[in-house]
């Protein structure tokens, strides 16, 4: 859209998916009010352009009752029941000390305050060193609560483990100032792909168009232009520019066959070593609410559970086979915005894509199965149980971006964002200029794994394109 308005005429997007949105996926299958599968707030309003644009459009949350959050230790309530394994209800109090603990120590993490010595150091191999010297850290209680802490936050890095984010290299994400949970309104997400949508000519999207492969620095002397797309099922499209937004997952699996000629050694370094995390949600929706009025959400505490560091070390050098108790991953079941008489469970790394190769009803088993042993109350089965699966997804293949330890991020987006042919590249100087350009959340350094992070992404290399025709006529 900003190409549009820039004045540009001839743009073909072409989606893989039978949809546009990629990792925005609203649906209604509770009828209907929307579920998102995907992306669900926008995180922080000062700066942002999607809280704006949602804004000017009318498209946010009005009535801040129904606006739900997820329950993370920087964003608990006292309507959070929390339960021990034993069944036993945790006294808020409890709860509260080791989060506001919890969220001391990783905004150290977030805020550069870390001193050299934890430069090599995984988030969880930091997180433990300074529990373990805080008078919270003696408690068994505390160590089962802040086990739970740093499950629930692996949903915020989309790690498998926090033992594989790097603790030093978090500084470099932005929070943008303002709310970090704004909600959409009954239109969800969809409605902001759409906005997006209609300022594009009839025809500009090409749904079901998986790309295959793009051949770029194509001989001046045989070919009108220099790049040539072409589509799994056959449709060649010959262009200037391409601007390649597929996530890095995809990239990871499928860059080395996609470029002809290869890609840099930098960039295929950058798309090696970025993470690329699986989370996912499980939605139960019931005929009838089972849960207490006032609670927002019933949370998951294990006597040992897989982020407690000797059993993730355990289970990393082959001990116990961690596909047998995939359910314990799970952090907790939070009420659902809209749906009364839903819950949304939320599950990360290799046991989410463990469970992505389950059926509904065993996983739906599971999630009963663990509500009644937790809480005691009388669960009954759910009317419908619907996951997302974003790790087998493939034009997908995981969910966002995340710094693992030793890896320098802001390098590496960098490397990701930067566009062919890169200027440095005497081999190809004297081509012409932009011809392959990535954009998409991984190619940000400081708003990765947001939608205003893609967002901003996709401005950026329309703006580069723009700023490469200046004043020329753009008729041609
Ligand atoms: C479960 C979950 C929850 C999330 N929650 C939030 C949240 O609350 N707030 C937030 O800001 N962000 C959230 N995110 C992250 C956010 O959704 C993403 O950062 C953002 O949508 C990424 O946009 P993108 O354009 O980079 O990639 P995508 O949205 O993934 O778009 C890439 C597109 O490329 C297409 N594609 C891939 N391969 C090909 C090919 N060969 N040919 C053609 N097309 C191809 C894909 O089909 C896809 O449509 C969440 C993500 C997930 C998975």
């Amino acid at each position: 859209s900003t190409l549009v308005k820039a004045g540009f005429q001839h743009i073909q997007v072409l989606e893989a998916m039978s949809r546009p949105g990629g990792r925005v996926h609203t649906t209604r299958p509770f009828g209907q009010d929307i579920i998102e599968l995907g992306a669900n707030w926008i995180h922080g309003q000062e700066g942002n352009p999607l809280f704006h644009l949602a804004r000017e459009r009318g498209l946010l949350l009005e009535e801040s009752g129904s606006a739900k959050t997820m329950c993370l230790p920087g964003s608990l309530t006292p309507n959070n029941y929390f339960f021990e394994e034993s069944g036993r209800q945790l006294p808020v109090d409890e709860v509260d000390q080791v989060c506001a603990f919890f969220r001391g120590v990783t905004s150290k993490a977030f805020g550069s305050e870390l001193e050299p010595s934890h430069s090599a150091q995984s988030l969880g191999g930091y997180l433990d060193q300074e529990f373990a010297q805080s008078p919270l850290g003696a408690s068994k209680v505390g160590q089962r609560i802040f086990e739970w802490c740093k499950r629930s936050e692996c949903t915020d890095e989309a790690s498998s483990s926090l033992y594989e984010v790097s603790a030093v290299q978090l500084c470099h994400y932005v929070a943008l100032e303002g709310g970090f949970f704004n909600c959409l309104g009954p239109g969800g997400y969809q409605a902001l792909v759409d906005t997006l949508l209609d300022s594009l000519a009839p025809g500009s999207v090409l749904c079901d168009r998986p790309v295959h492969s793009i051949h770029w620095a194509l001989e001046e002397e045989r070919h009108a232009h220099p790049v040539s797309v072409r589509c799994r099922a056959g449709q060649c499209f010959n262009v200037d520019h391409v601007i390649v937004t597929v996530p890095l997952g995809f990239l990871k699996e499928n860059a080395t066959a996609m470029f002809e000629p290869a890609l840099p050694v930098s960039k295929a370094s950058a798309i090696e070593s970025l993470g690329f995390g699986t989370v996912d949600k499980i939605y139960l929706r019931f005929e009838k609410r089972f849960w207490p009025d006032d609670c927002d959400g019933i949370q998951l505490v294990w006597d040992a559970g897989p982020e407690d560091e000797k059993v993730y070390r355990y289970s990393q050098s082959g001990g116990g086979d961690w596909r047998d108790t995939w359910y314990k991953k799970i952090c907790g079941f939070d009420t659902v915005a809209r749906h009364p008489t839903v819950l949304c469970g939320w599950i990360t790394g290799r046991e989410a894509q463990h469970m992505a190769g389950l059926d509904e009803k065993t996983v739906g088993e599971a999630c009963v199965r663990l509500l009644r042993s937790f809480t005691g109350w009388l669960v009954p089965e759910p009317a419908q149980v619907l996951m997302s699966r974003w790790g087998s997804e493939p034009f997908v293949r995981g969910s966002y971006t995340y710094p693992p330890p030793g890896v320098d991020a802001v390098r590496e987006h960098n490397a990701l964002a930067a566009p062919l042919p890169l200027p440095s590249d005497a081999a190809h100087s004297q081509e012409k200029p932009l011809q392959v350009l990535f954009a998409g959340e991984a190619t940000h350094a400081n708003f990765y794994t947001t939608t205003h992070g893609a967002y901003i992404t996709g401005i950026r290399e329309a703006q580069r394109i723009i700023d490469l025709y200046g004043d020329k006529k753009l008729d041609s």
